[in-house]
């Protein structure tokens, strides 16, 4: 469980607060997503929880731990990060990204090697990509390989800081549908930030949508939120009014299809 407990965080002094008088409870094992627009101090709240930023006041509990009483390096090596560019050291092979940290907390270089391939595969990656270096990799094959380096050190957190924002829609969704795999197989407690709303409704088992200074407009399931918008800025943000999320149904040789506000199919209904 990773706990805001009232944090706020003013970069310099007589600068606009990044963030003011946060409070959240992200439940382990589940996965939270803060969505909001640019700088709604979304990465600032993240980089909290691995003390990447230090709040003016307040404090960041893992289970029940401040983290502060913790070593800082220690603390990053145990939670998984992932960033929007991959952060990959660009002259270490795939597999030696993987296994570094590993190899850093002691583990045997032949076990965390070995470990790194296995990881390699489970985030569908072919074992060969192990030898090259990332320059010569896709942006989906480097966040994949993002993702592996994450979770090699085997984290109960993971950290997604915008992961999926620098592929093409489509490599982006094939990401977002591995880690809904990953999560359901692993049950990390994650903690996701996008601007992305569909993002955050596809992935989040709770959405917490933020306005300037990381102010909680609204925050539940995503059909919580769909279905009754805090306010008009919630509405506008997630586009509860948008043609594309108003679905209607039609009949077509006898099945129910539900069509969005533009008359285009997007499913059949269960009879
Ligand atoms: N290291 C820093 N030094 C000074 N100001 C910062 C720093 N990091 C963030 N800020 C400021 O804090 C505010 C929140 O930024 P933050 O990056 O957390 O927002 P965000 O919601 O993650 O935005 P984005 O989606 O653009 O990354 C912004 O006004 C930003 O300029």
């Amino acid at each position: 469980m990773i706990e805001f407990e009232s944090v706020s965080k003013t970069f310099y002094p007589g600068q606009s607060v990044a963030v003011a008088d946060f409070s959240l409870v992200v439940p382990s094992h589940r996965t939270v997503v803060l969505v909001g627009s640019s700088g709604s101090g979304k990465s600032t709240l993240l980089r909290m929880v691995n003390r990447m930023v230090e709040p003016t006041s307040g404090r960041v509990l893992i289970d029940d731990e401040d983290v502060r009483e913790r070593d800082p390096v220690a603390l990053r090596r145990s939670i998984g990060y992932v960033l929007q560019h991959g952060g990959l050291l660009p002259h270490r092979t795939v597999l030696d990204n993987i296994a570094t940290v590993p190899i850093l907390n002691g583990v045997d270089k032949k076990q965390a090697r070995s470990a790194a391939m296995e990881l390699l595969e489970r985030v569908g990656l072919d074992p060969q990509t192990a030898r090259r270096y990332p320059g010569q990799l896709s942006g989906g094959q480097q966040q994949r390989v993002g993702v592996a380096r994450a979770l090699a050190a085997d984290p109960n957190i993971l950290l997604m800081d915008e992961p999926f924002g620098a592929v093409d829609p489509i490599m982006r969704r094939e990401l977002q549908d591995e880690l809904l795999r990953l999560q359901s197989e692993l049950h990390k407690t994650i903690v996701f930030v996008t601007h992305d709303v569909d993002e955050a409704f596809l992935l989040g088992d709770e959405v917490v949508v933020l306005r300037e200074g990381g102010q909680i407009a609204q925050r539940g399931t995503p059909a919580e939120i769909l279905g009754a918008p805090a306010d008009d800025f919630v509405r506008d943000f997630v586009g509860a009014d948008r043609a594309e999320r108003e679905l209607h149904v039609t009949t077509v040789d006898g099945r129910t299809i539900a069509v969005d506000g533009a008359g285009r199919p997007v499913g059949v209904l269960a009879p």
